[in-house]
């Protein structure tokens, strides 16, 4: 610990949040607004200035020039939060508070960080007495202020110290914090970035619904924002289709057109789908819809490409598809039924590969409680999470299955919960029709389709992947297994295609005898 340099009150504050910029300015306030003492630093002086000017009145804030100031501010244990942009900055920032701090201190990793940095990070701060704590945060802008969900991760002893502080200033779910501690080391920023790739997929359904309702049923923006604001009171609602049905509502007002459409259709994307997507590869997980929803964003992105693709492809489409629909209605509520069940199974998908990493990391995630967190505050909040939440067991934050497995009673998927398996049933002949006019009709949505092949890849009696398997063997030797014997098994495929075993002993089938009672 440094010696006191400046005027600045020491041990006085409660949390240190070091990054102003949006998120971290607004969950300053926050903590500030909850009665903390909050102290201030960031990278270049302004941001802290401009805060404590416009929103000073707000709470206690201690504004700092560099980090020992407000290293020197910080109550013991001290808490540090960062909130700067993700990757090497984070190391930046911990490279210069960590010679500044004491054993039993908390470092706080707010950001979007890789769950592969964080657990390295607290690795690296374990072994000098320091607790490095990743938590994810969701909410954006308004929910940093108002109440965000927030999932720690790191040392269970840290959450002590300062889970209180979290689950105050975190959003509110009748009742309960959208915050728990979801696991050790890289777990709170594995759940934030599993979020976010929902959050990709959700995104992406929507986009695909408003495609098929524009190109196949007609419908301009201002009347799709009367559809989504309908749809926001089924089981659809959420803040997402709440939010598309004023994003569609708004016209610019510079050109008097729907404002989406003078918006250039390339979507950005900062990395967390991205790593969803890899995360998912990596584990095993065949998050399928989440990763065509970070495809989708990077062919959007290809604008040369689908400039000259314009000029050069054929369309080849359905013209009868393409028409408008007879009745408009029974299009819409079709398109519904297709985006909730594809949403669905972007959920299913995000639950899944969560069980897969708690396996591959040895985390001990409870998928009840995991939901309970996203009920409110965060991007993906919908009604459809209390459901979720039900399907897992309900949230209880003591529940902490044994590292790798899945709290008893738990489903093996989402997708099998009675009420998610029924709600499907019901919505599979409207989804089957909507993937095939979209397909007839050229509109991709490759979502609704990816979730669709899926569903019917997790139901199919047998997969092509028996053929995959002799493919495999042929070429590389590979080996397959058999439906009625244990052992994994070679054809001679060069040789004289007889069968051997792992062994490589030849596999000779048992003749039936007559009157054997095993032989029909
Ligand atoms: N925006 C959002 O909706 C959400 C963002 N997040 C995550 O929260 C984090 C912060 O996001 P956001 O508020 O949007 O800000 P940005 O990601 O835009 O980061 C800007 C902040 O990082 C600081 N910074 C950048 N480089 C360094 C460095 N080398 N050393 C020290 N400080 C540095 C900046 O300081 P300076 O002012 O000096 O440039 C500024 O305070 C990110 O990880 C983001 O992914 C999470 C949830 C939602
Ligand atoms: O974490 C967030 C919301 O939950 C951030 O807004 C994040 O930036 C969203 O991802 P992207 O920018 O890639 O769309």
């Amino acid at each position: 610990m440094t010696e006191q340099t400046t005027t600045v009150p020491v041990g006085a504050a409660d949390i240190g949040v070091t990054g102003l910029a949006v998120m971290g300015a607004n969950l300053a306030r926050n903590f500030a607004r909850h009665g903390y003492t909050v102290a201030l630093h960031n990278r270049s002086r302004a941001r802290t200035d401009q805060l404590v000017a416009e929103h000073g009145d707000e709470g206690a804030f201690v504004a700092t020039e560099t980090l020992a100031e407000l290293v020197q501010s910080l109550a013991v244990p001290r808490r540090v939060l960062i909130m700067v942009k993700a990757g090497a900055p984070v190391d930046a920032v911990i490279d210069q508070l960590v010679p500044l701090l004491d054993e039993g201190d908390i470092v706080i990793d707010a950001g979007n960080s890789h769950y592969e940095d964080t657990r390295r990070r607290e690795a690296a701060l374990a072994e000098k007495g320091l607790h490095f704590v990743g938590v994810g945060v969701s909410g954006g802008e308004e929910g940093a202020l108002h109440g965000p969900a927030i999932m720690p991760g790191g040392p269970e002893k840290s959450y002590e110290a300062l889970g209180p502080m979290l689950e105050k200033i975190s959003a509110q779910f009748e009742g309960e914090p959208c915050c728990a501690w979801v696991g050790t080391d890289g777990a709170g920023h594995y759940v934030k970035m599993v979020h976010n790739g929902i959050e990709y997929a959700d995104m992406q359904v929507i986009g695909e619904a408003y495609d098929l309702l524009r190109r196949v049923g007609g419908l301009e923006p201002a009347e799709q924002a009367e559809v989504f604001t309908a749809w926001n009171q089924t089981d659809l609602a959420s803040y997402l289709i709440e939010i598309t049905a004023e994003v569609l509502a708004q016209v610019d007002a510079a050109t008097g057109r729907p404002l989406v459409d003078v918006i250039v259709d390339e979507a950005g994307q900062k990395g967390t789908g991205r790593w969803t997507a890899i995360s998912g590869l990596d584990v095993g997980s065949p998050v399928a819809a989440i990763a065509e929803s970070v495809f989708a964003r990077s062919l959007s992105s290809q604008r040369a490409v689908r400039e000259a693709a314009r000029e050069t492809l054929a369309a080849g489409v359905d013209e009868e598809a393409q028409r408008a629909p007879q009745d408009t209605d029974a299009f819409v509520e079709d398109v519904r039924q297709a985006l909730f069940a594809s949403k669905l199974v972007a959920y299913a998908q995000g639950m899944d590969m969560l069980a897969a990493a708690a396996e591959e990391y040895g985390w001990s995630l409870d998928l009840g409680t995991i939901a309970s967190l996203w009920r409110d505050g965060c991007i993906i909040r919908a009604d459809l999470l209390d459901v979720i939440m039900q399907a897992f067991g309900g949230r209880d934050t003591s529940r902490h299955p044994a590292p790798g497995t899945r709290a008893p009673g738990q489903p093996l998927n989402l997708l099998f919960a009675p009420e998610f398996a029924q709600a499907i049933a019901e919505a599979l002949p409207a989804w089957r029709r909507v993937v095939g006019t979209a397909v007839a009709a050229g509109v991709p949505v490759p979502v609704f389709s990816s979730a669709l092949a899926y569903y019917d890849g997790l139901r199919a009696d047998r997969l092509p992947a028996a053929l995959v398997q002799g493919q495999r063997d042929y070429f590389g030797a590979h080996t397959y297994l058999r439906v009625d014997r244990e052992g994994s098994f070679h054809t001679l495929w060069s040789g004289d295609r007889t069968e051997v075993d792992g062994e490589g002993v030849p596999v000779v089938m048992p003749q039936p005898t007559e009157g054997d009672p095993t032989q029909d």
